[in-house]
């Protein structure tokens, strides 16, 4: 991807998840480094096949109402991360498109508006 083709943590957060059941190509690794350069708080996975952000939370609360905001952008855009929450207070955010094993647009779409959850608070 041509740098005039990144786009942008803003564009990500305003943009729409678009319904997955397969039958597109996920991202190639050069199209998730493009993508992931508008979300440098989420690592790529070395195979290019999930994103993560790690959450260090305050207490067990507020780690739970992380989940629970975290559901409700998920709901919204019918798109769904992965939540680990272990050693009481830390959440792990995992995403990835299990229809088609890999990265879509759509991963990054939620890790924009998940960043900007996070910052706003
Ligand atoms: C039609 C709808 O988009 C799909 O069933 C969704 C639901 N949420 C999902 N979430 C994630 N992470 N991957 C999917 O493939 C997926 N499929």
């Amino acid at each position: 991807m041509s740098d005039s083709n990144t786009p942008t943590a803003e564009t990500l957060a305003n943009s729409k998840c678009v319904p997955c059941e397969g039958g597109v190509p996920k991202l190639t690794p050069d199209q998730a480094a493009g993508f992931a350069r508008a979300t440098p708080n989420w690592s790529v996975d070395s195979d290019a096949n999930q994103i993560r952000r790690k959450l260090n939370c305050k207490t067990f609360a507020k780690a739970v109402e992380r989940i629970n905001q975290i559901c409700e952008i998920a709901e919204r855009e019918q798109h769904h991360p992965d939540l680990h929450l272990t050693g009481y207070r830390h959440l792990e955010i995992v995403l990835t498109t299990h229809a088609i094993g890999g990265l879509s647009e759509n991963d990054f779409i939620l890790a924009a508006q998940i960043d900007r959850l996070l910052d706003d608070q």
